[in-house]
């Protein structure tokens, strides 16, 4: 179809491989030949930091984009909720792939749960908190609101890493996207879908970007979109965009579209959880492009400002 080859720049962790490969291989599908190019990133080499705490949006993303635009790569795959909602001046996103699963699950210390009737039970003795690992705002806030309780500690690093910190740790459990762990074939059975819990902004979808002025690229990339997707993340981000954006916060969207229907779910929690607003939308196809920010600014005018001010506290004191 094109005599040029592609370069596909990926971070180079288990995940983020993956996924660059499921893009080389849909590509090839459609006779485009392509390359990979593996890079490090920020948000990889620091393990210690909590990500809230990092200070900065994009770092996952911050290397590939300048590859990117000087030319090294051509273009970049991504887990879409990595992206910050603004992308770097010069690029644009070429095609989201068909979303694998939204949800957050927690896997399960099998020390301190017994299955029966297919049903996982807490069985830690004498316990009377869970005491979980993540290293996720957005999660442990979700957690903390469910169960006050709790006591969660922080948890960092690509899958594989956090699922051995796991078995080192005497936790009950640990929180992973589910859709990374079935990437990467580290899901096991012992885990429960937290389906209460609201996931990150475009969770288990993956972006491909290109520089804006790569009509080529765009247009072959252009052709594993999928449009549902598609419009489902950008109403997921427009909604963390229209709140404060961040790819690293307390706040939650999922948009789920069926027969020209558009279910819209948000919500914004302080770091703490004690604090919490949410928001349902159930509207026509023809709202897309304005949904999303509607529904930010319903939460701006009934109180969601001091949930954010709480946020921007808890950033600048990590
Ligand atoms: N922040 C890291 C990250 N980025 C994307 C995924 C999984 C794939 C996805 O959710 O799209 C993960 C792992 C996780 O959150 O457990």
């Amino acid at each position: 179809m094109s005599n040029r080859i592609l370069k596909i720049g990926t971070r180079d962790s288990a995940l983020a491989m993956w996924q660059a490969e499921k893009v080389q291989a849909l590509l090839a599908a459609k006779d485009i030949e392509t390359e990979l190019m593996p890079v490090k990133s920020t948000g990889d080499l620091d393990l210690v930091t909590p990500l809230y705490a990092m200070g900065v949006q994009g770092i996952f993303t911050k290397n590939l984009d300048a590859h990117l635009l000087s030319g090294t790569i051509d273009i970049a795959v991504h887990s879409y909720k990595d992206v910050p909602t603004q992308l770097a001046q010069g690029i644009i996103k070429a095609a989201v792939l068909e979303r694998a699963s939204p949800l957050d699950i927690l896997v399960l210390n099998p020390k301190y749960w017994d299955k029966k009737d297919d049903q996982w039970h807490w069985s830690r003795a004498n316990a009377t908190n869970f005491l979980i690992g993540t290293g996720s705002v957005r999660r442990r806030a979700q957690w903390l609101h469910k169960y006050p309780d709790s006591i969660l500690e922080n948890l960092r690093g690509n899958v594989q890493t956090r699922m051995r910190k796991l078995e080192e740790h005497d936790w009950d459990g640990a929180i992973f996207a589910e859709a990374g762990l079935d990437r990467v074939e580290l899901k096991s059975d012992n885990f429960q879908h937290l389906d209460w819990m609201l996931s990150a902004p475009a969770q288990g979808a993956i972006v491909i970007v290109v520089r804006g002025n790569d009509h080529e690229a765009f247009e072959l990339c252009a052709l594993l979109n999928d449009a549902n997707t598609d419009v489902a993340t950008q109403i997921e981000r427009s909604f963390l965009s229209g709140l404060m954006g961040g790819c690293s916060t307390p706040i939650s969207a999922f948009t789920k579209i069926e027969n020209e229907e558009i279910h819209f779910q948000g919500n914004i929690l302080s770091p703490d959880g004690k604090h919490k607003m949410e928001i349902e939308k159930d509207v026509s196809i023809d709202q897309a492009a304005t949904i999303g920010k509607l529904a930010a600014e319903e939460l701006l005018q009934t109180g969601a400002l001091d949930i954010i001010k709480e946020i921007r506290q808890f950033e600048k004191g990590n």
